[in-house]
């Protein structure tokens, strides 16, 4: 056992034992209350850089199995956690979750005071914290990394299917994204984050959906362009980096929370009919709602905790997005159907397309 700290940039140190690669590593410490679905999110792209602090007590009971990478490599900074399961019981499981981080080259810190740590991470706001084996006076400075970059396809990929074909633009895609549109029906084609319209246009699809990834979406500001006309040529669909980049292509403005919406239980109001919904999310940044053109965009979906914007509907192009992620992985389904809906309505659309032809 290799005891380590959890240094925040706050001067709060946290103490605990080393687990995964046992290296030191920086990042910006986030939370997530999700009760399960530990291996989903620490291999969801739209963590590069950050070390999440899981709220639940116990990681690890049920292992890692061979179905639920988000990604191949995961692309966090680190993990804190409370008490470590070390003898995982599940028909499907095949690696220990301090196995799986050590093989992926992540850090852990086990046996935290999550509690504390995210009392003061919810009072501090998000801060930068350095996991190591010895206590730091002083945290070393942040590397500016472009994660998108990192986490993004570098070759276009083809996954031949029956139904409409949909782009997928990658921000950092969660592999259910994918899974969600082949289960559809939909033929896929997985682009790179900087794919401009003209290769979009040769590609020809019936709709594009541009999907998760982490963090600033202002760092893409030099593809908004690009975006905005991608998304005025084919009905679109946005998933919460995806929902950020297409409400500032269009002029809205985005702002960082205090400390995040991070979990499987973050309840959202659907305006059209009132009802509440439960959703998996996972995001620091959100869209302003004073910087909204209303004449241009419909709030569909409000958070039901702070209010903020979880959803948006061009009022005459067919672009959809949603702040959460409708399929899950970890979390409720809810809102899958924003998926099928989108899906029949590109079915739909490319019929009238093809008869035009
Ligand atoms: N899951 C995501 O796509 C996250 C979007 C963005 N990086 C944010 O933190 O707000």
């Amino acid at each position: 056992m290799e005891q380590g700290y959890l240094t925040l940039e706050t001067g709060e140190v946290f103490e605990g034992v080393l687990i995964g690669a046992k290296k030191d590593s920086l990042g910006e410490v986030v939370f997530n209350t999700s009760m399960t679905g530990y291996q989903e999110i620490i291999t969801d792209p739209s963590y590069a850089g950050q070390i999440i602090t899981f709220c639940y007590p116990i990681i690890g009971n049920y292992g890692i199995n061979a179905m639920d990478d988000e990604s191949i490599s995961p692309a966090l900074a680190g993990v804190v956690i409370g008490d470590l399961c070390e003898t995982p019981s599940h028909y499907q499981s095949i690696q220990k979750f301090s196995d799986k981080l050590a093989q992926a080259g992540v850090t852990g810190i086990a046996g935290v005071d999550t509690r504390l740590l995210v009392k003061t991470v919810r009072s501090r706001g998000t801060v930068r914290g350095y996991l190591s084996h010895t206590k730091k006076e002083e945290l070393p400075p942040v590397k500016n990394t472009f994660w998108v970059e990192k986490v993004s396809t570098k070759k276009t990929k083809y996954f031949k299917n029956k139904g409409p074909h949909v782009v997928l633009m990658d921000f950092g895609y969660k592999k259910s994204i994918l899974t969600a549109l082949l289960d559809e029906g939909c033929a896929v084609t997985v682009v790179p984050y900087s794919t401009p319209f003209e290769k979009i246009k040769a590609i020809d699809p019936d709709g594009v959906l541009f999907s998760n990834g982490p963090g600033d979406p202002m760092e893409l500001k030099k593809w908004f362009p690009e975006i905005k006309k991608i998304s005025q040529h084919y009905p679109s669909l946005g998933i919460c980096l995806g929902h950020q980049l297409i409400a500032l292509a269009y002029g809205a403005q985005t702002e960082k929370l205090a400390y995040g919406h991070r979990g499987g239980n973050h309840p959202v109001k659907e305006l059209s009919t009132g009802k509440v919904k439960i959703t998996s999310q996972n995001h620091g940044y959100v869209v302003v709602d004073s910087s909204i053109d209303k004449n241009v965009f419909e709030i569909t979906y409000l958070n039901v905790n702070d209010k903020s914007i979880e959803g948006l509907k061009h009022k005459h192009y067919p672009i959809q997005t949603v702040q959460f992620h409708p399929e899950a992985h970890p979390g409720p389904n809810d809102t899958v159907h924003i998926i099928t809906e989108f899906v029949t309505q590109i079915a739909s659309l490319g019929e009238t397309r093809y008869a035009i032809k």
